[in-house]
């Protein structure tokens, strides 16, 4: 029996709440509802990973995102801090196929649904994910919302315009003290990962994205700059890609993902919103000698065609479609990927790139 006006069927053992996905080309998709009882909107984006579940939803590169899963079973092992990658749930909401929101879970000591619950994040599942998927690459991403209606919204707001860094970096900065080499560390919404693998190489002077660079009086073997959600041309971003720019030549400057595009931008370069962008953990990366299986979550890219006269060079790119994955600048001193060489989730094949940094460090 199906109660329309709450939206809720009524079997046996379990209500069931409903709740819809409507996206701005006016598909409605509907599905069991669980995790927080609000409605929700942001960019609609897919990832084919297959592991990871907590890793991804926990990474500040998404947020302003509606994430689906490609991959249909979802929190059908525990959760762990462990496996954490930002101290809360940074995607607006999730698409899922056959979620184990029930799921009794590991050291955190509740289930999937209540810690979607605690962190205000939606979840609809049973959706037709693979059909979804596809109309995502035939149409590219569209925004979204979910809603315990399918009545229309009023509009479909564009999250990628708004200062998604700013809702994700530490607002305070901190110190890791791990030896002699020091990275300045700009957190433009870091996975816990990076933080773990730098410092193993170096002490961390980690600092908001919106520090004053200009007050910055110490000296540093390396600045770098990690993985982060929205538009890496947002303007919020202005005066750090000035700062990188007056880096330029005289220390060291790496980075991943954002801090990629970031970097590739500072040199004169420009960057572009993918169709529906690289999000999975089995992305073939070349740099012409060995082929590397990475792990990515990305909707920009560096324009290839931009690089021209800005000092960068194209270190490795992406073999199905030729995307910009490895940037190097040998004046400007600068090394950086756009997969993500920490894996969380992900193969491990890109590791080596910790060891390019060291050397970089004269370690
Ligand atoms: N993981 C990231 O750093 C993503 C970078 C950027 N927000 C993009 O989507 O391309």
């Amino acid at each position: 029996m199906e109660n329309n006006i709450f939206n809720i069927e009524i079997s046996l053992f379990k209500v069931y709440m409903y709740r819809y996905l409507i996206l701005e080309d006016g598909t409605v998709y509907k599905g069991t509802a669980y995790g927080y009882e609000g409605e929700t909107h942001g960019e609609l984006v897919f990832t084919t990973s297959m592991s990871g579940y907590l890793e991804t939803i926990t990474d500040p590169s998404y947020a302003g995102q509606i994430l689906i899963f490609a991959y249909p079973e979802i929190a059908n092992y525990p959760l762990s801090y462990e496996s954490m990658e930002s101290d809360r749930i940074q995607v607006s909401g999730l698409i899922t196929r056959d979620a184990h929101a029930e799921m009794p879970a590991g050291n955190l000591g509740i289930s999937f649904d209540e810690f979607m619950r605690m962190n205000k994040v939606p979840g609809i599942d049973g959706i037709d994910t693979r059909h979804l998927v596809e109309k995502i690459r035939r149409k590219g991403v569209m925004k979204a919302w979910i809603r315990n209606t399918e009545k229309m919204p009023d509009d479909f707001p564009d999250t990628m315009s708004e200062n998604l860094v700013g809702l994700v970096s530490r607002k305070r900065e901190s110190f890791v003290k791990s030896g002699s080499k020091r990275i300045l560390f700009i957190d433009v919404g870091t996975k816990n990962s990076l933080i773990n693998n730098l410092a193993k190489i170096a002490s961390l002077h980690i600092v908001p994205y919106n520090y004053d660079f200009d007050s910055i009086k110490d000296d540093y073997d390396m600045i770098f700059i990690p993985n982060g959600p929205g538009d890496p041309a947002h303007e919020s971003l202005d005066e750090l890609r000035d700062f990188i720019k007056r880096s330029f030549g005289s220390i060291p400057v790496t980075g991943v993902c954002l801090g990629n595009q970031i970097i590739a931008l500072a040199a004169g370069a420009r960057t572009e919103k993918m169709k529906f962008g690289h999000r999975g953990v089995n992305h073939a990366v070349t740099n012409g000698d060995k082929i590397y299986i990475t792990s990515h979550n990305h909707g920009y890219a560096v324009s290839r065609d931009s690089l021209n006269g800005t000092g960068l060079r194209l270190a490795g790119w992406d073999i199905n479609d030729g995307t910009v994955e490895m940037l190097e600048g040998d004046e400007l001193k600068t090394f950086s990927v756009q997969f993500h060489p920490e894996a969380h989730p992900g193969p491990y094949d890109g590791e080596w790139f910790f060891g390019k940094l060291r050397e970089m460090l004269g370690d």
